[in-house]
């Protein structure tokens, strides 16, 4: 995506002479002849940098005044000052007040060309930094090497270039935004912002200027989400949970690409790619009447399908180790080994709040345990090991009052479906941690009645 850029300057000779300089480097240029055609633009849509003369004859505002408006309401946006020659003066004055740097009439072109990269380079990181702190907990990317989220791997980056929208489904911690964030990085507006929604934690009256923004007398109030993501993407999470008024509005922004702020009416046009997430079935939303149709169409212009933690047990050993250096990085602990029965206990559990919860949990152990000490089945939260409890010797009693064979037939069935399902129901992966062969393994099942676990 090409960098926004407004040009400020009464003299329209200097005017199209910089944009024409900048539009041949590949930026999208405005440009604006007054102090107030200049905050219009900048109401219109926040640029990404600003080229400013101090001068402007004929205006309301002067460069300076221009400068201090701007900086009320957008206080990162970096300015650049076109100071007259002797004027150096009130161009350090601009400084002081905000502006990135300034640049004297006449000016070189490669001079202001390498202020220009400077400026937007600084101005990137500006937003770099605000999005980092939402960002920490996200940099694992998406862990794991099991066909399930390889199919995942394989669909972000057919459809992150592509610049179509995107519909993520799956339940609730299992990775969607993970994947948007992916997909956003992997396309052609990764230099843009990436701003989340969600449409669930956001009370229905706050929804539309949380969207939209506020515009109260033709000034900006608040500058809604869509107008931060120009040029980059909006990932709207939990979609489902919008009003059907909101998702009227949200139905047109797609098709015009601009929209009102609540309380104005400048049209704001924006270029922005929405990804949206849902937990919900959407078709079983459609039919209740809760989520319209066309909108739905619209948003789900690639589906794409995260699964729950359960389908992808063969990435828990790994998720649980990258997760580990990765909270210790943050918590200065010393990475755990974890004991293998506690592993197979982490693989057989059916983790209802997926990945977030193995993160939470892995935390707590980290927390709970002490350098260098392993993390062993005891140490795991009781929920996990309640399935594990014939397995593990001295938790059950029950065992006890059996004859050797019919104790033996327990813990054989506990064992065998335990193990199943840790690798996923497949038995030649299952035969082979258990040490029996295929058809052994499977002669074993169907006597223990257990032949409908596995899937192949
Ligand atoms: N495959 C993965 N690899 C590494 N970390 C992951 C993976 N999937 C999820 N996570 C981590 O798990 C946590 C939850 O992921 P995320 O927020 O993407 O889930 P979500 O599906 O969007 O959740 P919700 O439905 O609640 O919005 C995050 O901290 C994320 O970093």
């Amino acid at each position: 995506m090409a960098l926004d850029i407004l040009i400020v300057d009464d003299e329209q000779d200097i005017r199209d002479l910089i944009a024409g300089i900048l539009e041949d480097e590949g930026f999208e240029t405005r440009v604006a002849g007054d102090s107030d055609s200049a905050l219009a633009e900048i109401e219109a849509r926040r640029p990404s940098l600003l080229i400013l003369d101090i001068w402007l004859q004929g205006s309301r505002l002067d460069g300076l005044e221009v400068l201090e408006e701007v900086k009320k309401q957008h206080p990162d946006l970096p300015v650049i000052i076109i100071s007259g020659h002797g004027n150096i003066e009130t161009a350090v004055t601009a400084i002081k007040r905000g502006a990135y740097d300034f640049i004297s009439k006449p000016f070189e072109t490669d001079k202001l060309l390498i202020l220009v990269e400077r400026a937007t380079e600084v101005g990137r990181l500006r937003r770099e930094n605000t999005e980092l702190k939402e960002k920490v907990g996200y940099d694992l990317g998406l862990t794991g090497n099991s066909s399930a989220i390889n199919m995942v791997r394989n669909t972000i980056e057919k459809v992150a270039p592509s610049g179509s929208r995107v519909l993520i489904s799956g339940p609730p911690g299992s990775g969607k935004e993970v994947v948007a964030r992916l997909i956003h990085e992997q396309s052609k507006r990764a230099n843009g912002t990436f701003v989340v929604v969600n449409a669930a934690s956001m009370s229905p009256e706050n929804m539309e200027s949380e969207l939209f923004g506020i515009e109260e007398n033709s000034v900006v109030q608040k500058t809604g989400v869509f107008e931060q993501a120009h040029g980059g993407t909006l990932f709207i999470d939990e979609v489902a949970d919008m009003p059907q008024t909101t998702q009227a509005k949200i139905l047109r922004v797609l098709t015009d690409q601009s929209f009102e702020r609540v309380g104005g009416n400048t049209r704001v046009h924006v270029n922005v790619r929405v990804i949206s997430a849902t937990s919900r079935n959407l078709r079983e939303e459609i039919e209740e009447q809760r989520f319209r149709e066309d909108l739905y169409h619209r948003l789900n212009v690639v589906p794409v399908v995260v699964p729950p933690l359960t389908q992808r047990r063969d990435d828990i050993p790994q998720l649980t180790y990258q997760i580990m250096s990765q909270l210790s990085t943050v918590t200065g602990r010393v990475p755990r080994q974890v004991s293998p029965e506690a592993m197979a206990a982490l693989q057989a559990f059916d983790w209802p709040g997926n990945v977030r919860q193995l993160k939470n949990i892995i935390e707590r152990l980290l927390i709970l345990s002490s350098d260098g000490e392993e993390i062993g089945v005891e140490m795991l939260p009781a929920e996990i090991v309640a399935d594990m409890d014939v397995v593990s010797p001295g938790r059950n009693n029950e065992i006890m009052s059996l004859t050797l064979r019919d104790a033996r037939e327990k813990f054989e069935t506990e064992y065998l479906k335990v193990q199943i399902n840790r690798f996923d129901g497949n038995i030649s992966k299952t035969a082979e941690f258990v040490g029996m062969e295929r058809s052994a393994l499977h002669r074993k099942l169907k006597n223990l009645g257990l032949s409908g676990q596995e899937k192949k």
